[in-house]
Parts: structure tokens; C-alpha cells; sequence
């Protein structure tokens, strides 16, 4: 379980400019959840993720995992980026054994993990092939199987679908999903895209200005189709995240 308390994050720009990114959050997720990060740009969402990561230092408040405060980067949780993260200068099979690699496991047997996974994400015949052979959408399924192959528990994504078209990213959604779900895996999405936070979430947490707003459960069923994401439901829960997300009105006059 990740407990988060109290955590905030300022930033001091060089103009000198204090930036509150994190305000006081708390909140708890449970093992094998799958919660969406929504908030407009530049509301904390990534530095609330590279927080979680181990990547990015609070200045009050603590995130711990089962118990553990974390102090930084650590196998029990992997990350997915939306920048490609794959290593253009190794095959797509020496990707996904990489952390493998990095955690000692022997060559035989990092070989056989990195082999299931390349099929579960749909590369088997990939695995000779060099990154830049594939397209972006591939790419990303090298990612998505290097994050799974390395075995953390909890699954850190930021907004790791952002660049794709429309298909590819449903397709991407739906293999997540599949993983997502035979695997058991926590999983953390960043995303700025109400819709994929429907078609994804059992959990949204909306930022705004560095807190949480909302904490809201995504009941729909799956799969989350056309027809579900439009039920009395999918549309009640897109307006209130819609609510959290409009822009502040202007006031003609005020400073
Ligand atoms: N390393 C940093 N140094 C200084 N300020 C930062 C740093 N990282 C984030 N910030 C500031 O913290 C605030 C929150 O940024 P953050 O990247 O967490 O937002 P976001 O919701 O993820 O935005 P986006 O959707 O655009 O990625 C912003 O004002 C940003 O400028």
C-alpha cells in the first residue's frame, strides 16, 4: 500500500519565484488499484509521480510504500515516461532484460522473462530488432514490457500515451488494461485526457493547484466502450472532473 501524508513540494525558480507544486497531500492507494492523476497543466501531477518515483524530494510531508518511506528510486517501483525510454543502441530483447540485468538475475532465465513479455505486449518477432526499426507505437509496447518484465509491484506512468494517434493509443490503453488485469500490478497514470482517465481508472484523483480536489471511483464496467463512457454514469463522472478542470472565470476588473 502507498500512504501519502501531508506531502508538499516548493520550488524556487531562479527569478526567485516560490512554486507551491505539492500542497498537503494525503491520500492512500491499495495494492492492485489503477489511479489516473487528472489535473490541467501544471497543477502537480508529474512532480506528485516523480515523487512517488523516488525521482523528485519533498520539502514536508512523506510517501511510503508498505511501511518504507521512500528516499528514492527502487525496484519495487518501475516507470513508464512519455518521452521514449527505450535505449536506441540495444536490441528491443536487451530492453526488457536490461533492468533485469541491473537486478542480477541470471542470463538464462532474463532471457525467458524478457521472451513472455515481449509476446504479451504482441513483439515476439521483434526481439532482434532495433528500436528504430519499430514505430512509436511499438516502442511504447517496448516500454510497457520493460516496466512488467522488471517485476515492481507499482507501475508509474506519465502520460506515457500522450504522443500517439487516436488508434494506436486506444489499442495501447487496452493492452494495459489486459496486463493491468492478469497481473495484479498498482498503477499510477498521469493523464491530462479525461476520456482515457474513463477508459483506464478505477480512481481518479484531481489536482488542482497542488491538492488533491477530487477523489472520485471510476464504476464503470468494462469494457469501458462508447456506450459505457456515455452511460447517466460516464457522463455524470466526466462533467465533475470537467468542473475541476475549467478554467478559472475572469473577472473583469480583479487583478
Ligand atoms: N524541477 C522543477 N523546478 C522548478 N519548478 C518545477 C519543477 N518541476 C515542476 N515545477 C513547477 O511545479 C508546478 C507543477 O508542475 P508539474 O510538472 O508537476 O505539473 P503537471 O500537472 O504535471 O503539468 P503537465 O501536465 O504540463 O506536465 C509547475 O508550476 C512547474 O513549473
Amino acid at each position: 500500500m502507498i500512504s501519502i501524508t501531508n506531502a508538499s513540494c516548493v520550488f524556487r525558480h531562479a527569478s526567485g519565484r516560490e512554486v507551491r507544486a505539492l500542497d498537503r497531500i494525503s491520500s492512500t492507494i491499495g495494492d492492485g488499484e489503477f489511479v489516473c492523476l487528472l489535473g490541467r497543466s501544471g497543477h502537480g501531477k508529474s512532480t506528485l509521480l516523480r515523487s512517488l518515483a523516488g525521482l523528485n524530494t519533498l520539502t514536508a510531508g512523506e510517501i511510503a510504500v508498505d511501511g518504507r518511506p521512500v528516499k528514492g528510486p527502487g525496484i519495487d517501483r518501475g516507470m513508464v515516461f512519455q518521452e521514449d525510454t527505450v535505449f536506441p543502441w540495444m536490441t528491443v530483447q536487451a530492453n526488457v532484460e536490461f533492468g533485469l540485468l541491473a537486478q542480477g538475475i541470471p542470463a538464462a532465465e532474463r532471457q525467458g522473462v524478457a521472451r513472455e513479455w515481449l509476446d504479451k505486449v504482441g513483439l515476439g518477432r521483434f526481439g532482434d530488432s532495433w528500436p528504430k526499426e519499430l514505430s512509436g507505437g511499438m516502442r511504447k509496447r517496448v516500454a510497457i514490457a520493460t516496466a512488467f518484465a522488471g517485476g515492481a509491484p507499482i507501475l508509474l506512468m506519465d502520460e506515457p500515451f500522450g504522443p500517439l494517434d487516436y488508434v494506436t493509443r486506444r489499442d495501447l490503453q487496452n493492452l494495459l488494461i489486459d496486463l493491468w488485469r492478469s497481473t495484479g500490478r498498482t498503477i499510477i497514470f498521469v493523464t491530462h485526457d479525461i476520456e482515457e482517465a474513463l477508459v483506464l481508472a478505477e480512481r481518479a484523483l484531481v489536482l488542482r493547484a497542488g491538492r488533491i480536489v477530487d477523489d472520485i471511483r471510476v464504476d464503470l464496467t468494462r469494457p469501458r466502450d462508447e456506450e459505457e463512457r456515455a452511460s447517466p454514469r460516464g457522463i455524470a463522472i466526466s462533467k465533475t472532473i470537467l468542473g475541476h478542470l475549467e478554467l478559472e472565470q475572469h473577472t473583469p476588473g480583479a487583478a
